[in-house]
């Protein structure tokens, strides 16, 4: 894995095996792979190009304000509609979906090692492992965290979600979504966003894959304001990446699943559905290289706030109160003088779900591993294990890099509700809390 950011390594363009990206965020994208397939000055023609059928795909009311507007157009070889037309329940195994009051999780700050990749076939759809849940599916408002633990490509089967969209975050082994609007190849270190009703199949073309993986059922993930910073740095625009068109005219039956309405569902088709020959809009999956992002922090002194690591946001109906943030910890130097440079002690209104792709984070550097999670929920206590607040609290205060890291959050407004399966899994750490019991007593009036 290439934790240093190369920008020769990135993979942008073609290859033999993948047809490409088109590089920007919520852009007015257009791509066809056949010559012409794309009506051009209308979207909806008597008759279209190479007999396709023309199918808009919205992610937002018709209406919603331009900025936020979401909408693309797929010319395709069948419409959508020609499913078995019978969805029957399908096993959604360990994916829940809130509200979802399974169990009572007595308030704690929890933890959990990474949990091993499974010796059974799983595919990405039998694989989701629902750790939390916020909000409320069925008023479109919170988020699930999940971990996925994939053994086994999708053939012949794909999926869609109409409850959220998907925020991919893979941590060992690479994923290829074969996507109706084109081929995205995610390795740990990238993420890939797949938005609500968007067709596609997991396969993991380098073997066994684990990972984490947002559904946000709320306002779709955009890039935050950037305020006084200005029109460059955190995630830009250009780096965010979304496949050119490339589809399958293939006859064979498949079966498509579709989570809606908090559950599983399946049905026939008697083809495959990634057969969008060409497609014109905003409303579009895309990758993005998360060592591309260019940190902002303190060149003179204190620990800024986290939101300054904000790559994507899911707004709420209140400005600055996001429904997610997606935050990461990269690479990046401490040069802060005078100042305990790990995060402070902390209690916070947002709750707070973390995983680590690769390295050390510097709250925690025993016990949160690659592939762990920890959860800080609503108003509990956290912040550096009493090893980081020594350390922090005696080293020389040179300049220091923290090389090959990335941690992330998933940061909500609302509090998260653990399932029984995270509170029962055998990941779960009971020792956690015991990390800050050594803080002891230091205080002495006498030595101001
Ligand atoms: O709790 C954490 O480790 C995440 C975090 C990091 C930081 O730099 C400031 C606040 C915060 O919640
Ligand atoms: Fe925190």
């Amino acid at each position: 894995m290439n934790t240093n950011f190369d920008p020769v390594a990135v993979n942008r363009s073609s290859t033999n095996e993948t047809p490409g990206y088109m590089s920007g965020f919520g852009n007015s994208f257009e791509t066809e792979a056949l010559p012409g397939a794309l009506p051009i000055g209308r979207n909806s023609p008597q008759r279209c190009a190479y007999g396709l059928y023309a199918e808009q795909l919205s992610g937002s009311p018709f209406t919603a304000p331009r900025g936020a507007n979401e909408r693309s157009w797929l010319y395709r070889i069948r419409p959508s509609v020609r499913h078995s037309g019978r969805f029957v329940k399908a096993d959604a195994r360990l994916w829940r979906t809130a509200p979802c009051l399974e169990h009572d999780m007595p308030i704690a700050q929890l933890r959990w090692d990474p949990t091993p990749i499974p010796e059974d076939e799983l595919t990405f759809v039998q694989s989701v492992r629902t750790m939390t849940t916020a909000g409320d599916a069925h008023t479109q408002v919170g988020m699930a965290a999940h971990i996925y633990l994939i053994t086994k490509s999708m053939v012949d089967q794909h999926f869609y979600n109409a409850d959220g969209e998907m925020l991919f975050v893979p941590q060992e082994g690479s994923l290829r979504f074969v996507t109706e609007f084109g081929v995205i190849d995610a390795e740990p270190g990238e993420i890939a966003v797949i938005p609500r009703g968007v067709k596609f199949r997991v396969e993991i073309p380098s073997g066994p894959a684990r990972g984490y993986l947002c559904e946000n059922y709320g306002g779709a993930f955009t890039l935050p304001e950037r305020g006084p910073i200005g029109a460059n740095c955190l995630a830009n625009s250009r780096d965010f990446l979304t496949p050119v068109a490339a589809y399958e005219d293939d006859d064979k039956p498949t079966e498509l699943f579709v989570k809606w309405g908090g559950a599983l569902w399946s049905t026939a088709l008697p083809h495959s559905p990634i057969d969008v020959v060409a497609w014109h809009g905003n409303y579009a999956p895309c990758k993005y290289d998360l060592r591309t992002f260019s940190p902002i922090g303190a060149i003179g002194f204190d620990h800024p706030d986290p939101s300054i690591f904000t790559v994507l946001t899911s707004p709420s109906e209140i400005a600055g109160t996001a429904n997610i943030d997606f935050v990461i910890f990269p690479e990046r130097w401490a040069v802060a003088e005078n100042t305990f440079r790990p995060p402070w002690y902390h209690m916070n209104i947002m709750s707070e779900f973390m995983g680590l792709i690769y390295g050390v984070y510097d709250a925690k550097p025993q016990g949160f591993l690659p592939g762990g999670i920890s959860l800080h929920n609503c108003m509990l206590p956290h912040g550096p294990d009493r090893e980081a607040f020594d350390h922090a609290s005696k080293t020389e205060l040179k300049p220091v890099k923290l090389t090959g890291t990335m941690a992330f959050m998933f940061e909500t407004r609302f509090p998260q509700r653990v399932t029984e399966y995270a509170a029962t899994s055998d990941a779960l750490q009971d020792d956690y809390a015991d990390c800050w019991q050594g803080l002891e007593r230091r205080f002495d009036p006498t030595k101001p």
